[in-house]
């Protein structure tokens, strides 16, 4: 993908350089590079970073999907395919409108700095060091940043986003037999790993979503009235979450409790547990270990090393109390901050300017219940705005089976990006 995207931007005319980044903590793995570029070098002209990323999650026929996940097909007006809304789709996106300028023979309202990274979905490792050494030279002097890595609310409503939940990522592996064991004649004469483990996860938080884990909650920032007021203007029904989880399973019955519990507290998800027997079929088994993945997103005011210390001191007393003679491991596998702005700014009234262009409606202003760990260090960093401005839909199915982007999403899409480079190159700074 590196590789495709740099000869893409190459024949386009930008200057392009792969950042190598080395082999990943304690592996013997190359980390993908991360492509950075230029387009366009015009003093007068205004400088807007873009970022995006060409990772995705993993993605198997078996896991459900129709179609096969790594080929791309367009079918009812949708682009179908692994990252075609998270986040490939955006990031040709971004090609597209240098194309699209070329093709139309309108000259580029700005000077393009473009960042496209290859670990985002497994908590942008490496970028972050990149972003500082690189502050003061590869991304010295931009204005403003654009991300296209979310997504719209529901499906009719374009969206713009200010902020976006953090996420920590851990694994819990207990062991004990030194091989699988037959349950018939084990079952019932050692500790089973696996029974262990589902004790553990069953005290992490509760059926209804209710955190366990003590001092986590106290973290969090306090509902004013004024905040509580911003979700009453809110474009979202319940029945967008129906559609968009093809089920009736929710955890509250209002639109407005839905939304906090995705954008402003924090949640626990399980996803699954490695070397547990998960084949079709009826194996009887003891699993000699097993490591749990569970995350925790979270919000203001959580700090990650915090949260890292709440979660092991909490699990290790569950353990203790367990009395197990099996042995107990906790990993964080990654983390990435949670990051809030606010949208007024001529960054965001660019794209307000573009979304109206393009979609014809003024935009909601959202926060995102999912993660992109670089935000924040973009806006730390480069001391800058950051504006999301997604391109799919609630409903596009990301990080799910069949992931699709509408047809209309991309290519309003491109044009809103296109817009809002037009609009950010002479939007009033003040
Ligand atoms: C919102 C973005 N497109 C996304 O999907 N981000 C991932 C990033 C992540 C964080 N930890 C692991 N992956 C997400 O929110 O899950
Ligand atoms: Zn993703
Ligand atoms: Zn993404």
């Amino acid at each position: 993908m590196a590789h495709f995207i740099k000869n893409e931007l190459t024949a386009l005319g930008a200057e392009i350089e792969l950042r190598d980044l080395g082999k990943q903590e304690g592996t013997d793995v190359d980390l993908p590079p991360i492509v950075l570029g230029r387009y366009g070098s015009d003093p007068k002209k205004r400088k807007i970073l873009v970022y995006g990323h060409y990772d995705v999650q993993p993605a198997l026929v078996e896991d459900g999907w129709d179609t096969e996940p790594f080929k791309l097909i367009q079918k009812d007006g949708k682009l179908i395919g692994r990252g075609s809304t998270d986040d490939k789709g955006p990031v040709m996106g971004w090609i597209n409108c240098i194309q699209a300028h070329q093709k139309a023979g309108i000259e580029f309202p700005v000077n393009l700095v473009i960042c496209f990274e290859g670990m985002e979905e497994y908590g942008s490792d490496g970028l972050d060091d990149l972003i500082r050494t690189e502050k003061d030279k590869f991304f010295k002097g931009v204005d403003a940043t654009c991300i296209c890595d979310n997504y719209w609310l529901g499906t009719s409503h374009p969206v713009l986003t200010y902020g976006i939940r953090g996420c920590s990522y851990y694994a819990v592996t207990v062991s004990g037999p030194s091989a699988d064991l037959h349950s018939g004649i084990f079952g019932g004469m050692v500790s089973e790993p696996l029974i262990d483990l589902t004790h553990v996860f069953s005290k992490l938080v509760s059926p209804k979503g209710k955190i366990l884990i003590p001092g986590v909650m106290d973290m969090v920032v306090p509902l004013t009235p004024e905040e509580e007021e911003l979700y009453d203007d809110i474009k979202y029904s319940m029945d967008d979450l129906y559609a968009a989880t093809g089920s009736k399973t929710n955890l509250f019955d209002t639109e407005k409790e839905s939304l906090m519990a995705r954008w402003r507290y924090p949640t626990v998800s399980f996803h699954g547990v490695e070397g547990a027997f998960s084949a079709p079929g009826a194996k009887t088994v003891i699993p000699a270990k097993v490591s749990g993945k569970f995350s925790i997103r979270t919000v203001p005011n959580i700090t990650p090393r915090k949260l890292d210390d709440c979660v092991t001191e909490y699990i290790n007393k569950v353990w203790e109390e367990l009395g197990s003679k099996n042995k107990l491991e906790i990993k964080l596998l990654h983390d990435g901050m949670w990051w809030l702005s606010s949208p007024n700014h001529w960054n965001f009234e660019a794209a307000k300017k573009a979304t109206k262009a393009v979609w014809k409606v003024d935009p909601d202003m959202t926060r995102e219940g999912g993660s992109i760990p670089v935000t924040l260090t973009f806006e730390e960093e480069l001391k800058k705005n950051v504006l999301l401005l997604p391109m799919g839909r609630g409903d596009d199915g990301a990080h799910s089976i069949n992931e699709k982007l509408d047809l209309i999403n991309y290519i309003n899409g491109i044009k809103t990006l296109s817009a809002y480079l037009h609009y950010a190159a002479v939007e009033p700074m003040a």
